[in-house]
């Protein structure tokens, strides 16, 4: 058959062409050389085919996908650019500063670009520093951050006051969920004054706290260099008898970074026990974790225990003196649950005496987020740059850059500072992890009554990293 029948759909064009023998293929055209290779239906063969279910369900929210654009708001020589590294060491901030500074130079002929120096306070209390490709060529190399950080100091009006007077047009701000909070502040007051200021918001954060996004940067790196701490805690408990290796991994109030590298460790079968701060559990009595380390040890001769830092702060108040103090950001400052539980597990074993044990306590958190960033941060970190700069140049403002379901995009502010990224204890993540690891849930059924009630888990199950309403989609706009 020779064919090519031609009809008028709602979204184009369709053409049906084929060679004889071949089924057609369906291609559907538009405005602009819009072409979609779409898949046979049913329908297109099967005339008078009824629908048996339509739901009218919304259609999904779209971000403005990133990439350069036609049209650029800005000439070369009138950019004046400055960077901004704030809140904890991450691995691939100076990938990032890099790559932004390169993509400045080699895309788009940029000359004049400043570093802040020490994070927000630095726009108004410190010098700045001159970056250049030849300046920053190798610091991808390094941890942490050339150009410095800090937590706190920020002041709106003098940090805009400072980005007027320097005559700054191009604001690149890489830090986690507090800094971007403060970008976001920063885009607000630069509108108000009506500045020609592109404000862009690069997430970093090994806790991987932020919402919609698939993940920040430098959580790759992190979740590997974790991994040593945990093989080393694995190595120690399974050469000792009754051994248990305890890792500290930190995370803040968010099991996410946690539980990532749990599911990871759980495919090589060793791990036993994963505490996050989403779950919460107790020691004594019966399904408590003593009960569990007991069991588990009875059967295997060892365990690893990985526990985030902002697990179990609840339990740790009732027994210490409960402290409510903040870091200079206003973030509450986390008690060092891996050295309590610690004592907690030996002084139970040794009070009990039918069994011994032999604990040893790994604590890399530190470690873990001053290496330099891994191959596959380091593209990532180069993409989520060069996207930044091309944004920015095209006259896009108040945005944060980060992959959405695998498609890098603008996604404005208040989207990414609305609320935190969590680990959602009724999906299908945590469902896995704690069948693999045979744990106890430490939850009854009142208590995940009360918890659906509170959290409003998602309508459907969700499944990896993000929960379904972070399934966002992005606007394919190739153009600007
Ligand atoms: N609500 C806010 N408004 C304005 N600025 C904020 C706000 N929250 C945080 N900041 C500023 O952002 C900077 C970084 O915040 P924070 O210390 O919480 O780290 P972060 O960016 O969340 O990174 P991480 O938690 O991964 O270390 C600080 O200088 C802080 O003052
Ligand atoms: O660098 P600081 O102020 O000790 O903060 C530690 C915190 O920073 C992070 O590494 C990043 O937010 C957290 O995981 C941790 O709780
Ligand atoms: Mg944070």
């Amino acid at each position: 058959m020779d064919c090519s029948v031609g009809s008028n759909s709602t979204n184009g064009f369709v053409e049906l062409m084929g060679t004889s023998g071949d089924a057609p293929r369906k291609i559907v055209t538009g405005d602009a050389g819009y072409v979609l290779e779409d898949v046979p239906h049913l329908t297109d063969y099967v005339p008078d085919l009824p629908i048996v279910v339509h739901k009218s369900s919304p259609r999904g929210r779209h971000f403005r996908r990133a990439g350069p654009r036609q049209k650029v708001y800005f000439e070369s020589d009138e950019v004046h650019a400055c960077i901004v590294t704030c809140g904890g060491l991450c691995p691939g901030l100076n990938t990032v500063i890099r790559e932004i500074v390169c993509g400045l130079y080699h895309m788009y002929g940029v000359k004049k670009v400043l570093g802040i120096d020490g994070g927000y306070r630095g726009f108004y209390s410190r010098n700045t520093i001159t970056l250049t490709p030849k300046v920053v060529n190798d610091i991808h190399k390094r941890g942490g951050t050339v150009l410095g950080t800090s937590r706190g100091g920020h002041n709106t009006a003098k940090i805009v006051d400072s980005i007027q007077d320097r005559g700054i047009n191009q604001v690149y701000i890489i830090g986690g969920d507090g800094t971007q909070r403060g970008a976001s502040v920063i885009y607000e007051e630069i509108r108000r004054r009506g500045l020609k200021v592109a404000v862009a918001g690069i997430p970093k954060t090994i806790d991987n706290d932020i919402p919609v996004i698939d993940k920040s940067f430098g959580f790759d790196t992190a979740v590997e260099e974790a991994q040593r701490a945990i093989n080393a805690a694995h190595v120690e408990s399974e050469s000792i008898e009754n051994g248990i290796g305890l890792v500290k991994l930190m995370g803040r109030d968010s099991g996410k970074f946690h539980t990532n590298q749990c599911m990871r460790l759980l495919q090589v079968e060793m791990l036993d026990c994963c505490l996050i701060p989403e779950s919460p559990f107790y020691l004594e009595g019966p399904g408590g974790l003593f009960e569990y380390i007991e069991k588990r040890l009875k059967e295997n001769g060892h365990m690893v225990i990985v526990i985030a830092e902002g697990a179990g702060q609840e339990l740790l108040s009732e027994s210490l003196h409960s402290s409510n103090q903040k870091d200079p950001s206003g973030n509450k400052l986390l008690q060092d649950v891996g050295l309590w539980i610690s004592q907690r597990i030996k002084d139970h074993f040794s009070r009990q005496k039918k069994m011994s044990i032999n604990l040893k306590y790994i604590d890399p958190t530190y470690m873990i987020r001053a290496v330099p960033s891994n191959a596959s941060d380091n593209v990532y970190c180069t993409l989520l740059a060069q996207s930044a700069v091309h944004g920015a140049m095209a006259g896009y403002t108040g945005f944060t850059v980060a992959p959405v379901n695998g498609r890098h995009s603008y996604i404005p502010f208040y989207r990414i500072i609305e609320r935190q990224n969590k680990v959602v204890i009724t999906d299908r993540m945590w469902a896995r992890l704690l069948s693999s690891t045979n744990q106890p849930s430490f939850m009854t059924a009142k208590d995940v009554i009360e918890y659906t009630r509170e959290e409003e888990p998602p309508a459907q199950m969700s499944d990896d990293n993000s929960s379904s309403d972070d399934k966002l989609v992005n606007k394919e706009t190739l153009t600007g």
